[in-house]
């Protein structure tokens, strides 16, 4: 098929922050003419006839009206992560367009950096490496201690894929695994982990050694974690995000890290991502913060670019979509 004809995919830019990863143009290009934001914008007139795809890495580009009203012929946005929280799904729909979304290249990476927060957090392992890097430091003290990982309680709220991949590793700990989900008890996962499903949230709170948050921010999970939850947990427990900052109340986090309600936080996601540098959570020394890891690896990335390309080209030719998202 000559380059001309192929469907247009419509990506936000090559590279920068939300733009399509270098290494990945060229398997996009195999199956879609690509054409970057700037150059619609140019050429409104021109291209919104060709583009039937629109490929969002992070929450770029926006989708609102205005977009999906100059694109009369779109008929997919595929979303580069399993989140699609910066979507309006009906309003999508409305228009006749699907979404997609890529819940499997992202679950063990994100999995991965969930139990990369609980280790480093647990065993003091940033500032242990600033001890043993600094030129101030002489010796290492004996009584600088850190929690044990292996064989503590571990609560999981939301067992949806990348929950069961973290259950599966923190089996491989020895842990002892509770979960709670809002809508669906999963009893084969709980077979295949030995975990105990907690009806109530309240329960799986109350005793966790370690909690982490897997869940999908929705307007019922906003603020989901506030001074009433963290109050439940154990004043020697950790909180650990993985999935939307939003999830967790900041304002009710920095007081419960300030006052010892909770021991420590590990959060790989927060709302904004970056925080204003003068935000109080970044002046706690019990928290850990990374910049939204979870799905920054090389094998993770490419696996969504494959992943999206498969939805999009079902969706061009009336197929099932592997990956769709239902408002
Ligand atoms: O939703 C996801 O898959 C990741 O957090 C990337 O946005």
């Amino acid at each position: 098929m000559a380059k001309q004809e192929q469907p247009g995919l419509l990506i936000l830019e090559i590279g920068g922050v939300c733009g399509v990863l270098e290494g990945h143009v060229e398997l996009l290009k195999k199956h879609f003419h690509l054409i970057t934001m700037n150059e619609f914008l140019k050429n409104k007139e021109r291209l919104s006839e060709k583009i039937k795809s629109v490929f969002i890495y992070a929450d770029r580009p926006v989708v609102d009206r205005e977009l999906l009203q100059s694109l009369p012929h779109l008929k997919v946005i595929a979303n580069s992560g399993v989140g699609v929280n910066h979507l309006d799904l009906k309003l999508i729909s409305s228009f006749g367009v699907k979404v997609t979304n890529t819940p499997h290249a992202v679950s063990d990476s994100t999995a991965d950096i969930g139990m990369a927060l609980m280790l480093a957090s647990a065993r003091r392992l940033v500032e242990g490496c600033q001890i043993a890097v600094s030129p101030q430091t002489e010796r290492f003290a004996a009584d600088w201690l850190g929690d044990e990982v292996t064989g503590a309680t571990l609560g999981i709220i939301g067992m949806g894929s990348i929950g069961y991949k973290v259950a599966k590793r923190a089996k491989a700990f020895e842990m002892k695994i509770l979960y709670h989900n809002r809508n669906q008890r999963k009893e084969e996962e709980e077979q295949a982990v030995g975990a105990r499903y907690c009806e109530k949230m309240e329960d799986l709170l109350q005793q966790s050694d370690f909690v982490i948050l897997v869940v999908n921010l929705t307007p019922q999970t906003h603020k989901f974690i506030g001074k009433r939850e963290l109050e439940l947990m154990k004043p020697t427990a950790t909180l650990i995000n993985i999935s939307r900052g939003a999830v967790v109340d900041h304002d009710a986090l920095v007081e419960a890290l300030q006052n010892g309600i909770i021991k420590a936080a590990a959060l790989d996601v927060t709302y904004p991502e970056p925080l204003p540098r003068d935000h109080p959570l970044l002046k706690l020394k019990n928290i850990l913060i990374t910049p939204h890891l979870g799905i920054k690896t090389d094998k993770a990335t490419r696996m969504i670019t494959e992943e999206a390309v498969a939805n999009i080209l079902a969706a061009l030719n009336g197929l099932p979509m592997p990956n769709e998202v239902f408002p």
